[in-house]
């Protein structure tokens, strides 16, 4: 378990790092673009989840969603204070 703030400094450690094998320097090395589609794709499974699913994969597809959305944080070099900001 972790925070959006420990998901974050873990994923731009990767980000600089590039392991063999991280999913997340993959998604990176796909681009704006791809990462865009992932968004769209997660928010959907949001959605239907929400609507037909039960809260704990519900809470699931949240929480990948918010994956895909500090992976496009990390390719449009956007930190956490620049979301935090405009809440
Ligand atoms: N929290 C996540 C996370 N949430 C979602 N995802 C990715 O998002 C995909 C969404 O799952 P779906 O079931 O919708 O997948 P899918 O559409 O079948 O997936 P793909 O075939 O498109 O990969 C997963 O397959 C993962 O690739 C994540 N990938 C990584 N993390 C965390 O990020 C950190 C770094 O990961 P790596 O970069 O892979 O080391 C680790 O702590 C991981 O736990």
């Amino acid at each position: 378990m972790k925070t959006f703030d420990e998901l974050f400094a873990e994923l731009s450690e990767k980000q600089a790092s590039r392991p063999e094998g991280s999913g997340t320097v993959r998604e990176l090395d796909a681009g704006v673009h791809a990462i865009g589609k992932k968004i769209v794709e997660e928010a959907a499974e949001v959605w239907m989840a929400a609507e037909f699913q039960s809260d704990a994969e519900a809470a699931e597809e949240m929480s990948q969603l918010i994956y895909h959305v500090q992976v496009m944080m990390l390719a449009k070099g956007l930190t956490p204070a620049d979301i935090y900001r405009h809440l």
